[in-house]
């Protein structure tokens, strides 16, 4: 295989939004920005990773989606030529905001009212098995424009609306309709790894933020004191502690969860820190032993998965899988994937989802699915219920 290419002088993180091309790959965390071109190998599997890399050159990067079904193709590009900056900044630095042409026409799968019958529906089977503790149910929204989807203008105004999130932009498989894209601004850090440092940051329990000073506060404080929440949240970080714990030498996890805000929500957040027990271990086998986790399957993981095949009306495909890269020493960010759309040509596909306890609400989750699609519909420009 060819060797990967860098480029010089580094870039900034504004350069790299602005030489973006749909086909290219685009991923900004905090921790930095990544912009890749061209494609020296296309992988399907997480375990084809090592053998590329190890051919592309000592700096070389393997960056792509794994879907929610992880028995699936993954599509992994090791591009041509990747180019890194530090990170997108906060504070009116970002990029101009970017007005998307065509008119929208929105079609929810399933109808909301459906929507809202599927979570009985699970709350039904959960009550009839005392196993099943959690079941995260999703829907999507269809949005078909009268012109071709501006890729590059949604990629900057999920970046100007949400500088800290995780935003993403990596092709995936056509299907006869044009170049396809995986795009969204995720606030979920699956598993990161520099060296024998590992970070997971799960998520699980949400409230929509508002406009009002006043009664954003008061959606904090009402998620943070929420019992049906912090239940909620402790599966996930459950999962992800017994799923990091045979890597790790060493691993912190803090009794209680904190508050972490985007653009439009308010999250109940625990920051999982460890040191991995063989610095060989590299960043996406962490990320496959913690996919999926309860934020986005449910606890018992099998049973979860089987009840979302049983009652969801639409297949997830990436929608709930990971994102992310890993480069040749065994370094890497992987996210998970939710505020995202899957799209080509004049279409969107945009997914939300949340998790079902014994004591959800139907009407509040369906509530809660509007509110997180708000991500990409307000990037797109779009303003109106979901
Ligand atoms: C499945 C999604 O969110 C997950 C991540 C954070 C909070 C969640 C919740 O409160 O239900 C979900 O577990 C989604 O945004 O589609």
């Amino acid at each position: 295989m060819s060797q990967q290419r860098a480029q010089t002088p580094a870039p900034g993180a504004g350069d790299l939004l602005r030489a973006y091309r749909p086909g290219d790959v685009f991923l900004s965390s905090p921790e930095g920005v990544l912009h890749g071109t061209g494609s020296l190998a296309v992988l399907n599997s997480l375990d084809a990773v090592p053998a590329a890399l190890a051919s592309a050159g000592k700096d070389a990067v393997a960056v792509g989606a794994v879907p929610f079904d992880a028995s699936r193709p993954a599509h992994l590009i090791v591009p041509e030529s990747v180019s890194t900056a530090p990170p997108a900044r906060d504070g009116g630095t970002g990029p101009r905001w970017r007005p998307l042409r065509g008119e929208w026409t929105l079609t929810p799968v399933p109808a909301p009212e459906e929507h809202t019958a599927a979570v009985e529906r699970t709350l039904k089977l959960m009550a009839d098995d005392d196993e099943l503790r959690k079941v995260v149910l999703a829907r999507c929204l269809r949005l078909e424009s009268t012109e071709d989807v501006d890729v590059a203008a949604v990629l900057s105004n999920l970046l100007r609306r949400d500088p800290g999130a995780h935003v993403f932009a990596t092709p995936l498989p056509e299907r006869g309709t044009g170049p396809r894209t995986l795009i969204g601004a995720s606030p979920e850090l699956l598993v990161s790894r520099r060296g024998d440092a590992v970070v997971s940051n799960p998520l699980a329990g949400s409230a929509r933020r508002s406009a009002d000073p006043t009664k954003d506060q008061r959606a904090a404080v009402g998620l943070l004191t929420s019992d049906k929440d912090r239940r909620e949240h402790a599966v996930v970080v459950e999962a992800v502690a017994d799923a990091l714990t045979p890597y790790c030498r060493e691993l912190s996890v803090p009794d209680g969860p904190e508050l972490l805000r985007t653009a439009t929500m308010w999250h109940l957040s625990t920051r999982v820190t460890g040191r991995l027990r063989d610095a060989d271990t590299p960043a996406h086998v962490l990320a496959a032993a913690l996919h999926p986790t309860p934020a986005v399957c449910g606890t018992p993981t099998g049973r979860a998965f089987d009840t979302i095949a049983g009652i969801e009306p639409f297949d997830r495909g990436f929608y709930t899988g990971t994102v992310g890269y890993t480069d040749a020493r065994g370094d890497g960010v992987w996210v998970v994937t939710i505020r995202c759309a899957d799209t080509s040509g004049r279409t969107l596909d945009l997914f939300a989802g949340g998790g079902i306890m014994p004591e959800s609400d139907p009407a509040a989750e369906l509530a809660e699915t509007s509110a997180k699609l708000r991500t990409l519909l307000l990037a797109l420009g779009v303003d109106q219920g979901a």
